[in-house]
Formats: C-alpha cells, sequence, structure tokens
C-alpha cells in the first residue's frame, strides 16, 4: 500500500471532460492542458459526423427501397431464384465494392449533398464509426471520444514512443471497464499501421508536435470512403511564411506574407492533404477549418473518385501579393470550357494580374498554390454550434468552442483571404474608419463583406480591390492626411480621383450577427504562458523560458514540473504571435509600417 502511495506521488491526476489520466510529474508524456480547445472542438465535429453519417446512410437506404419498390411493381417478386427483400442488401454491398464512381452513377438522381456522400457499405446496419488516432501520447483524447462521443466504434489510439503507451494503457484502466472495452493502444510508427490498415477508418486524427506533413500520405490512405480526417498543424511560423522555402518543401505551397496569414495556413494544409489524397484518386470535402490559438486544425471528408480528381486544379490557386501595397489577387490553377453538353478540363488563362500592380504600381511576390475553394460546410457548421448549444455542460471550452463556431459562421465561404482595415488604413497614412463605417460602406457599394473568424480585423469581401481603394479615397477626403513622399503606394493610390462616391451611413446588415447579439467574438488568450510545449522528454532548459513561464522553469528546475509541461513544436520556436484581442485594444488605428519592395505588407 505504502509502495502504492510512493509511486502515486510522482503523478497528478488530470480530469477534462469525462476523462481522467494519470500524469507523470516529470516531462515523460506530453500533455498541453490549452488544447482543451483543440480536443472539445473535434469532438463536436465528431458527434455532427456521427449523425450526418446515419442521416446519409439513411437516405441511401431510403432511395434504395424506393427504387426496389417501383422495380417490385413491373416485375415478378422472386427474380432468378432469390427473394427480392434479400436482393435489396447483396444489391446494396454490390454497388459500393464496385467501386465509388458507380455509386455515384446509381444514385444520380439524390440530392448533391447526399450523393457526394455515401461511400462506405451500404447494408441495413451501418457499422459503429472506428477511430484512430496515430499520434496520442497519454491517451486523453482517445478516452474522451470513447466516453463522450455516443455511437462511436472502437477507438485505437497509437504512438510510437513507449513512456506514452505505457502511460496510455495505464490511463486506460484508470478510466474503467467501459473505457477499457473501446479503447485500445499500439506502440508502433502510425505511417506504417496507416499504410497497413488502407480505408480502415471512419476516423483519422492527426495531432502531430509541429508539422502533420510526414502522416498525411499515409492518413489519407487509411480513412474509409466518406470518412472524416481531422488535421492539425502548430508549425505557424512556416506556414506563415517565416520561411518559405522550409514551407514548400513540408506541404509543396509558397507562403505569401499578409495579415490573412493563418487563413492561407489552413489553405495551405487543406491543398497539401488534397494533393496526397489526389495520388490513390482520393479527393477532399473540408467541413471545418480553424484557427485556434497557436495552430491550425482541419476537418475533411475524404472520398475516391477518378472523375471528381480531374476538378482538383480548380479548387486551387496561386496567389498574388503586392509588395507595395495590401492587394492580392488570385488565379486559378484550372478552368473548364463546355462544348457540345460536355465539359473540358483546361489550364487556366494568365497572369491574373499585370507586372505592376494597378492600385500602387509596386511589383508583385507569387505564392501558393492554395486550396481556394471554401474551407467550411456550412451545413456542418451550423449543424455543429447547435449541438454544442444543446449540450453546454459536457464541453469545457464551450465559450471559446462556440465563439469560434459563430464567427466561422458568419464568415463568407467563398472568399478566400482577407485584408486588415487597420493594415489598409495605415497604407494610405490615415486614421481609421470603423469597422462598421467601412462594412456599410462596402455593402452600399453593392458588395459583400464579412469578418473572419481568424482575425477580428480581418474582412472578406468580393469588392474588388480598386473599390476597396475609392472607398478609402473619399474617407480620406473628408478626413484630410499629412503630406507624405510622392513615391509612397499609399500616395500614389490616393493620386487617383476616386470613381465611386463612397457612402458611409450605415448600411443595416453592417453589424456581423455575432456583434448584434453581442455573443463575444474573440476570447482572451486562455491562461498565463499558454502555446506550445515542449516535447515529451525533452529536459527543460531556461531558453525554455519564453514557452512556459518563469514559474514553470523554476519548478522545472527544481524538478516539479506542473501542467506547464508536456508537448510543443518541431522546432521549440512559439508560433507568431496570434491575432487575438490585442489586435483591437493594442493597434494604433492610424500608420503601423512602411514598406519597400522587397518587404512583403505584413508580417505573421
Ligand atoms: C503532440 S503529441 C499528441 C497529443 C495528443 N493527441 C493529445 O491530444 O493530448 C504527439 C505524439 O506523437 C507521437 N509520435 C511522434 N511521431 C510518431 C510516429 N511516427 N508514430 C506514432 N507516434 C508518433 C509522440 O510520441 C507524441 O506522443
Ligand atoms: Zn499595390
Amino acid at each position: 500500500m505504502a509502495e502504492v502511495e510512493d509511486k502515486l506521488k510522482d503523478y497528478e491526476i488530470k480530469r477534462e471532460g469525462e476523462a481522467e489520466i494519470l500524469l507523470k510529474k516529470s516531462n515523460a508524456v506530453f500533455f498541453n492542458p490549452v488544447q482543451v480547445h483543440n480536443r472539445d472542438m473535434s469532438i463536436a465535429v465528431l458527434r455532427t459526423f456521427v449523425a450526418k453519417r446515419k442521416e446519409e446512410h439513411e437516405a441511401l437506404l431510403n432511395k434504395r427501397n424506393k427504387s426496389h419498390q417501383k422495380n417490385k411493381q413491373s416485375e415478378p417478386s422472386i427474380q432468378n431464384g432469390h427473394d427480392a427483400s434479400t436482393s435489396i442488401h447483396d444489391e446494396m454491398n454490390v454497388v459500393c465494392e464496385n467501386g465509388p464512381n458507380q455509386a455515384e452513377d446509381e444514385i444520380d438522381d439524390m440530392p448533391k449533398e447526399v450523393t457526394k456522400t455515401p461511400s462506405w457499405k451500404v447494408t441495413r446496419e451501418l457499422k459503429p464509426p472506428l477511430v484512430l488516432e496515430a499520434l496520442a501520447a497519454s491517451g486523453l483524447r482517445s478516452l474522451r471520444y470513447a466516453r463522450e462521443v455516443d455511437g462511436l466504434g472502437k477507438v485505437i489510439a497509437l504512438d510510437n514512443d513507449k513512456s506514452s503507451v505505457e502511460s496510455c494503457k495505464q490511463n486506460i484502466k484508470f478510466n474503467g471497464a467501459f473505457a477499457a472495452s473501446k479503447v485500445e493502444v499500439h506502440l508502433t510508427d502510425a505511417r506504417v499501421y496507416m499504410l497497413m490498415h488502407p480505408k480502415e477508418f471512419d476516423v483519422v486524427d492527426l495531432d502531430p508536435y509541429g508539422s502533420p506533413s510526414i502522416f498525411l500520405d499515409s492518413a489519407v490512405q487509411a480513412v474509409a470512403d466518406g470518412g472524416l480526417l481531422m488535421c492539425t498543424a502548430t508549425d505557424m511560423a512556416v506556414l506563415c511564411g517565416t520561411n518559405g522555402e522550409v514551407c514548400y518543401s513540408k506541404y509543396g505551397s509558397y507562403p505569401t506574407k499578409g495579415k490573412y496569414c493563418h487563413e492561407m495556413a489552413l489553405r495551405i494544409l487543406l491543398a497539401s492533404i488534397e494533393s496526397h489524397a489526389n495520388r490513390y484518386k482520393r479527393y477532399i470535402v473540408p467541413v471545418l477549418s480553424v484557427f485556434m490559438d497557436f495552430y491550425v486544425r482541419v476537418f475533411v471528408r475524404v472520398f475516391t473518385s477518378a472523375s471528381e480528381i480531374k476538378n482538383t486544379p480548380l479548387k486551387l490557386s496561386y496567389i498574388y501579393q503586392c509588395v507595395g501595397c495590401d492587394s492580392f489577387h488570385l488565379q486559378c490553377l484550372g478552368r473548364t470550357v463546355s462544348k457540345n453538353n460536355s465539359v473540358k478540363h483546361a489550364p487556366a488563362i494568365g497572369p491574373a494580374v499585370p507586372q505592376e500592380c494597378s492600385d500602387c504600381g509596386k511589383k508583385f511576390n507569387v505564392g501558393g498554390p492554395i486550396w481556394s475553394a471554401p474551407i467550411h460546410d456550412q451545413d456542418w457548421v451550423v449543424s455543429t454550434l447547435a449541438d454544442v448549444k444543446s449540450m453546454k455542460d459536457r464541453y469545457p471550452a464551450y465559450n471559446k468552442i462556440t465563439s469560434v463556431l459563430t464567427t466561422v459562421s458568419e464568415e463568407l465561404h467563398d472568399i478566400p483571404l482577407f485584408f486588415s482595415l487597420h493594415n489598409i488604413a495605415g497604407t494610405v497614412k490615415c486614421t481609421s474608419p470603423s469597422l462598421v463605417m467601412f462594412r456599410s460602406a462596402v455593402l452600399n457599394a453593392g458588395y459583400q463583406i464579412s469578418s473572419t473568424h481568424v482575425n477580428p480585423l480581418g474582412v472578406k469581401s468580393d469588392a474588388p480591390w480598386d473599390v476597396i481603394w475609392d472607398i478609402m479615397r473619399c474617407w480620406v477626403k473628408n478626413h484630410p492626411i499629412k503630406e507624405q513622399a510622392r513615391d509612397l503606394p499609399g500616395s500614389v493610390i490616393l493620386s487617383k480621383p476616386p470613381k465611386l462616391e463612397a457612402n458611409f451611413s450605415r448600411a443595416v446588415a453592417a453589424l456581423s450577427k455575432a456583434q448584434a447579439k453581442k455573443v463575444q467574438r474573440f476570447l482572451p488568450n486562455p491562461e498565463r504562458h499558454w502555446g506550445p510545449k515542449v516535447r515529451a522528454g525533452r529536459k527543460i532548459t531556461s531558453k525554455h523560458v519564453s514557452l512556459l513561464g518563469p514559474e514553470a522553469i523554476n519548478g522545472a528546475l527544481n524538478g516539479a514540473i506542473c501542467q506547464q509541461d508536456g508537448n510543443g513544436t518541431a522546432s521549440d520556436k512559439p508560433a507568431p504571435e496570434p491575432e487575438g484581442i490585442k489586435d483591437v485594444e493594442n493597434e494604433p488605428s492610424s500608420k503601423r509600417q512602411k514598406i519597400s519592395d522587397d518587404e512583403p505588407a505584413s508580417e505573421p
């Protein structure tokens, strides 16, 4: 007994949601408490997945039943010695076993959302979804999935680190018989395991240290047709363009620098997953893509279709980012040409921009390709938000995830990237109009505008850049600025007369729904010294002070790390500072930066 008590002294109990884990007080196994946002959001999306999968299956069964009834009316009930009622079952299996294209052909009179999703075997019984947590560490996430998401099948947890697997085994026992009957752990390299289990998992979760790039190729193969891949990337410095070449080597895309960098990070990750999927005649459909705290997390469904992958170039774009002003332009990689009732794919016609920016006369940096199709499915977002609201007590990070889902639900889904109102005011060196006035001017000019979950000052709009700059020209006419050097980008922009007379009077839709309802949209940081953590097993030294905070460092150096230890990025470098409330409160509304020909418009 004394021995057990002695052993327990080395551990502390962490509770999150309905799971409890025993955590060693040394830095032996990864645990980052602020990732509760990530785990809660994943649970919310998993619940939606379970519900949608059931709906889709029922829709298919109904469809099958209806067509069977039609056949029954026109044919005798016993065909070729088969009882018709048993043949539905067989026929359904055949549909999917013959390949997804055939499945799609056979159900082509169904609504689009339904036809693009049903690829699992259409048997009467829908098996509970099988989940793989490829990089599990303490097993906390797997345990939460198993305990909290109704209707899941087994959850398989993997890790290639012995201490993590030991800890995971211990935690499975610690969570009782139900958890033990559902969660299984293996000591293995996740890449090998995923390659050995093609299309076996309805859900695959990747939550690596830093970049997921080395796991993507095997992960896209392990997901069942219609299944869900959930993937985190915490290497924000790489994805945001601190070192573009590294990003290219990991993800196959060149980042450009702009205020939109965190959304661009999401779109680079999506483009990379799609590219891996395409190698196996598969493609993705994003359902939710979020930038939270210090990382990006995407939720995508994976399907197989040799014909659909021809559309991939239509979902990808290069970016031209002006080095002088905030203007950026997208160049899609492909296009379709319709001829005699048939649609052909062709390369896009470019370039989308002249050599010099038509707004300020400077040159462009070229980035991408990024995913330029929608990054969320509005129906999934709305269902997930409603579901979360209906079970508030079951989400420890309720406030955070509802604020993110609310802002996501308000985004213009077909407008890639965004600009910052403070930045454009900075470029022309004026005091910024209020967000409501600016939104009104855009709406009054006949264009759409929305906020973005990524940045409280970010603005998404389908207004072309000459309209945006015309609005700023009109604003400056009424709010004159000091004389500036003539060759500055802002001076060049202001030297042209506006073609449009901006109307700043308040438009009805100028407040976002969240603002109107006073829903808090951007929450303060979760705790002091929050962010990525040091990798498990790594010795904590004073150089980690910026990651963990001085208190934790003192504790660690004295051999008593508590919850500040646990996980980190591949490089242990802090991610670029996320833009939260700080942006709104601390940024001066007028000029913040100056730009030269080779300096990008803004830093991540
Ligand atoms: C960031 S932690 C995972 C955290 C966990 N998902 C959570 O929510 O608490 C990453 C884990 O991946 C494991 N790992 C790294 N490379 C791996 C590989 N090739 N195969 C399996 N596990 C790996 C590490 O040992 C570490 O425990
Ligand atoms: Zn420009």
